[in-house]
């Protein structure tokens, strides 16, 4: 079998909020102003849906197609990539929904590790990997790691060894782990089509000075126009820029973090800054008051010297 050789992922991708009513059902309607907000206020061209800021774990299979389905037709033409997380406790669902993302045209797909029963090697989370990937062979098929969330703490290396053979679609990996040792030996070990994109928002610049591609993240909702500086400077090598960027950042999640940050903050904060309706989270997260995430966004706006 040829492999499936994708576009490679590259620059910033937001992990994009799921818009929810304030009764809490998926609002379909939100998502057209929130990708022209990301393409237009932020500079983001790629998105993220479904992962762990998008609630997918909390969502059934059914919503999790509604919502993907929307995302692609209104980022048609608009983004650059759409990459749908799949990953799903049951094998069958994740087969299910990676199909589905095929049908609807998804430039890629993720999956996280299963996380109630886990899998005890590297070796048995690469068969469960395979077994999505071949639901949608044409799709260009993302690991991602997330070990604070799931507790799988297999070293994504060990993951990726010989994955190309099993998964000839494997386009790459989402890494959401602070271990730079294993993100590096990761980045060593791939080809060049694959893209390495870094998930720790806070300390992007880190995952950069190993050998990021991109990054995907929950801030680049809202910060997306200074991570992009943030990269540019990079790219130049114009660290003392880059480092003050990713500074502001972490002041940033630093106040939030004091005041409490969870999800729910995270998700509430995105409409005070985007003014989007996004609704509250889904249980068990509990909403976030409003005057707490208005605090957190003054803070930011402060911080980036916009007030
Ligand atoms: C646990 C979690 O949601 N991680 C996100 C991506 O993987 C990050 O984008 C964080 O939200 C971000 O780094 C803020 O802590
Ligand atoms: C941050 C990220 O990639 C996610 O929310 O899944």
């Amino acid at each position: 079998m040829t492999p499936v050789v994708g576009r490679k992922a590259t620059g910033l991708v937001a992990a994009t909020f799921t818009p929810l009513t304030p009764e809490g059902e998926i609002n379909l309607s939100e998502i057209r102003p929130y990708i022209d907000y990301l393409l237009e206020q932020q500079g983001v061209k790629s998105i993220f849906v479904n992962g762990t800021t998008g609630e997918g774990m909390s969502l059934t299979v059914e919503e999790r197609k509604l919502l993907a389905e929307e995302w692609c037709h209104k980022g048609k033409n608009k983004l650059e990539q759409v990459i749908v997380h799949v990953g799903c406790m049951s094998l069958k669902d994740s087969q299910e929904l990676a199909r589905h993302a095929a049908e609807i045209g998804a430039d890629g797909i993720a999956v996280i590790s299963p996380s109630f029963f886990k899998p005890a090697t590297a070796d048995a989370l690469r068969m469960f990997l395979q077994e999505v990937a071949a639901a949608a062979p044409a799709v260009p098929f993302y690991y991602y790691h997330i070990p604070a969330v799931t507790g799988v703490n297999l070293r994504s290396r060990d993951v990726l060894e010989g994955i190309e053979k099993q998964i000839p679609s494997f386009q790459g990996l989402k890494f959401s782990g602070s271990d730079l040792m294993d993100f590096g030996q990761c980045v060593s070990y791939s080809p060049s089509h694959w893209s390495l994109l870094y998930g720790i928002d806070e300390q992007l610049l880190g995952g950069l000075a190993m050998g990021a591609n991109g990054a995907v993240g929950s801030t680049y909702n809202y910060l997306g126009s200074s991570v992009n500086r943030l990269m540019s400077a990079f790219h130049k090598g114009d660290l003392p820029n880059a480092r003050t960027l990713q500074f502001q950042v972490q002041d940033i999640l630093c106040y939030a973090i004091k005041m409490g940050f969870d999800l729910a903050v995270n998700k509430q904060l995105m409409s005070e800054v985007s003014g989007l309706a996004l609704g509250p989270p889904r249980l068990p997260l509990l909403p976030c008051p409003q005057p707490k995430a208005h605090s957190i966004a003054q803070r930011l706006q402060q911080i980036l010297g916009e007030q």
